[in-house]
């Protein structure tokens, strides 16, 4: 195990877990082994940890706790990871038993932890490191590894993949030129399983295999988080006009669709999975008197907002970034769709809809739709299929699911500062409230511009401040993003170079 002094900068249980280059993080991970081991006796419960970085470079890793339910832990048990990352060796115990008396937690209690990993070379030892920390703690542990699919690593993964082959399988037909879809595994998790799936869908779906990882680097030029930020199709992917193609990121949590249309201009899909399963789950749910609403962040397109509030009429709601958040908020409402902008997200269903209900066919239609959603905090797989459902249902082709409503031109930068963590924010971080004066700044900036909107955060993952801006065109959009990425360089501490414009 690594010493915690070869560790200069404090980790911080960040908006995914831990996440860094990987040779920082062997000692992060034999704690985060003891932790969930306590979490476990706490819960008497089975407990997750995954040991991936999901869409970062090949060469970072990263680790996050998955509660019992498959959901991210309370912002409590955060705290302790936090803690017990931080403390100096010689601390350790204390710290440990902190948590135990804090959390007064039974030794005596049996614990059982699954630890799953992503493809990353250095996810091998780092897995290890947390097997070794549950071993620490509990000599007769039940600590397994699994290679990850994601959340239902604490599932049986073969039982979860039949389960979804077999709902999709329930949906009707649709016409042969329908069927092909493009995927783009990029060289991860989700290509793993898309080639398990391929096989069993053959009849009702042609997937085709891009970075299936057989040569390509993970993530490298490919994956959900290529394709979202370059604007582009990954590499090795022949896309013809009209084609459905879609990428998933490299821990397949996350999926983007896009299509090239007969000029040969790339269209990204992103944000329109808000609007998908929701103007199918209506329908579905005709007569049974359920509420729905749809979570969101900052990061969704204005345009998405608008057109799920004016034309589908449903409640929205926006929260801070992070999957652990918008599942929150989700789980308020009978049926919660929630997806941030990049992909990451699922549908709840917290009302039985096994209900008495007498209208029958909906109830069981919406059963079908329950059966093909992984629920836990979402994939790219069950996502997929579930997206493929509503197109083949509706009968609508990627073009025709572009056209529901029309993006507003956006940008996204990032910006250095010496230390991120001066700016606060409020209202699910739509305002910020430090430094004095950068939101005066900001308004000011967004007032120059039409239908404009910007705001600022500093990044869970990364060690930047993010800024976003959307305007009624791709110049104003990005006019505005450099002005304010300005501002915050100005009065929030920037490093390095300012930023030129665009
Ligand atoms: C703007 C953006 O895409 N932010 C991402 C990113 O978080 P940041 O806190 O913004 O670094 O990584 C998270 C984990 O993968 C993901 O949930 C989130 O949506
Ligand atoms: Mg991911």
């Amino acid at each position: 195990m690594a010493q915690f002094e070869e560790v200069s900068q404090k980790s911080a249980y960040g908006t995914a877990g831990f996440r860094t280059n990987s040779k920082q993080l062997d000692h992060v991970m034999f704690r985060m082994g003891l932790l969930a081991t306590l979490r476990s006796k706490k819960t008497k419960a089975t407990i997750g940890v995954m040991v991936t970085a999901s869409h970062n470079p090949e060469e970072d890793n990263g680790v996050k706790l998955v509660d019992t339910m498959g959901e991210m832990v309370t912002p409590a048990w955060e705290g302790y990871a936090t803690q017990l990352a931080n403390t100096e060796q010689e601390g350790l115990l204390t710290a440990l038993k902190d948590v135990i008396d804090r959390e007064a937690i039974s030794m005596a209690q049996e614990a059982s932890v699954f630890v799953s990993k992503d493809t990353r070379p250095s996810s091998e030892s780092l897995s290890q490191a947390v097997l070794d920390g549950v071993h620490a703690l509990e000599s007769h542990s039940k600590g397994a590894l699994t290679l990850g699919f994601n959340y239902t690593l604490i599932f049986d993964c073969w039982f979860e993949l039949q389960k979804l082959v077999s709902s999709y399988k329930q949906v009707p037909n649709r016409t042969d030129d329908q069927k092909a879809l493009l995927v783009d595994g990029a060289n991860g998790i989700g290509a793993l399983k898309v080639c398990e799936m391929e096989t069993y869908l053959k009849k009702e779906l042609q997937l085709s295999l891009f970075n299936d990882g057989s040569s390509g680097k993970l993530n490298h030029l490919c994956g959900a988080d290529y394709v979202k930020v370059q604007q582009k199709g990954p590499i090795g992917v022949e896309m013809s006009a009209g084609e459905r193609c879609c990428s998933c990121d490299g821990d397949a949590d996350r999926i983007v669709y896009y299509y090239c249309d007969s000029a040969g201009r790339f269209h990204l899909l992103d944000g329109r999975q808000d609007c998908h399963p929701h103007q199918h789950i209506p329908q579905r749910t005709a007569g049974l008197d359920l509420q729905i609403a749809v979570v969101q962040t900052a990061y969704a397109n204005g345009s998405s907002t608008r057109y799920l509030e004016d034309t589908m009429k449903v409640i929205v709601r926006c929260t801070e970034t992070g999957v652990k958040h918008l599942h929150h908020a989700a789980q308020e409402f009978d049926i919660g769709v929630y997806f941030e902008a990049n992909g990451h997200g699922t549908v709840l269903f917290t009302r039985d809809s096994n209900t008495n209900d007498k209208r029958e066919n909906a109830a069981l239609l919406l059963q079908n739709t329950v059966n093909l959603i992984n629920q836990t905090v979402g994939d790219a797989i069950s996502d997929m299929l579930l997206i493929e459902a509503v197109l083949t249902i509706r009968g609508m082709t990627v073009k025709q699911w572009d056209a529901i409503y029309t993006d507003l031109p956006n940008r996204q930068l990032k910006v250095k500062v010496a230390d991120r963590s001066v700016i606060g924010t409020t209202n699910a971080e739509r305002r910020t409230v430090s430094p004095a004066g950068l939101q005066e700044a900001i308004d000011s900036l967004v007032n120059k511009h039409r239908q404009a909107r910007s705001f600022v955060r500093p990044s869970g993952t990364e060690d930047v401040v993010r800024v976003y801006a959307e305007a009624d065109t791709q110049e104003s959009a990005d006019a505005l993003a450099h002005e304010v990425s300005l501002a915050v360089y100005r009065i929030a501490g920037g490093v390095g170079e300012e930023a030129k414009p665009l």
